[in-house]
């Protein structure tokens, strides 16, 4: 029997991940010890592997087979665009990825004004203002704060995640329009799905039950 590969997305995600794994009778000891800097880990009596990596490489691992099954935000499977089956809603790390800003932006939204956009997500965020909205706008990329852009006058308006609102609360802002929901999704390689759709199915219907 070949090992299975698993790719998680470290940060947020991991714990849970790890938890309904362990649910289910999915297990890796190594994986826990936190001080470790080993990158992958094996299962070697269920003919397992994990790896944890950053959450935008895991569809790219997928797609290329080296990984069978990966486990990241919906977020990153819509921003990443990657050729990969999406199987399972784990329910967990579920947050909206909305058009935020000061509650003095939201005309521009309704007249379709040519405004700045900031995001970490400018995938998400053109699909969302030129196919949903109709509305031509202009996205400027950052990497993270993305509520800083418009406070200092960067960008009108924001597409960024919203999970407690804090964020934005206590920057002065408001969510405008909600673009979806989010949450953990189980991806997974279409040759994997076809080679090894015994071990998948039944990995699937284990998970679904403790979901
Ligand atoms: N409050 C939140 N902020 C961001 N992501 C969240 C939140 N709540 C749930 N998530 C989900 O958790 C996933 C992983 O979040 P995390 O912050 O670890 O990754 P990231 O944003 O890619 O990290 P990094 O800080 O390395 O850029 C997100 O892709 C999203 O699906
Ligand atoms: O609604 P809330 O519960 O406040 O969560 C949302 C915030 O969390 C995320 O940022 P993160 O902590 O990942 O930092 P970053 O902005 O540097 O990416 C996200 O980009 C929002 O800023």
């Amino acid at each position: 029997m070949r090992y299975l590969t698993f790719a998680l997305g470290k940060g947020r995600l991991a714990k849970q991940t790890l938890e309904i794994f362990e649910k289910i009778g999915v297990t890796c000891e190594e994986m826990k010890n936190k001080d470790s800097r080993k990158l992958i880990f094996v299962n070697e009596d269920l003919k397992l592997r994990f790896f944890l990596s950053k959450g935008p490489d895991v569809p790219t691992y997928v797609e290329y087979g080296a990984a069978d099954i990966g486990i990241v935000g919906k977020d990153t499977i819509l921003e990443e665009g990657r050729k990969v089956h999406e199987v399972l809603d784990l329910g967990y790390g579920t947050c909206r990825m909305c058009v935020c800003g000061p509650k003095s932006a939201a005309p521009l939204l309704l007249h379709h004004e040519r405004i700045r956009v900031a995001t970490k997500y400018p995938n998400i965020a053109k699909d969302y203002f030129y196919n949903t909205k109709h509305q031509t706008v202009e996205i400027i990329k950052l990497n993270g704060s993305i509520e800083l852009a418009p406070i200092v006058g960067l960008a009108e308006v924001i597409v960024d995640i919203v999970e407690t609102g804090s964020t934005l609360r206590e920057n002065g802002l408001t969510v405008l329009e909600e673009v979806c929901p989010l949450s953990a999704r189980m991806i997974v390689n279409p040759v994997s799905m076809r080679m090894e759709s015994d071990r998948i199915k039944d990995l699937i219907s284990r998970l679904r039950t403790v979901i």
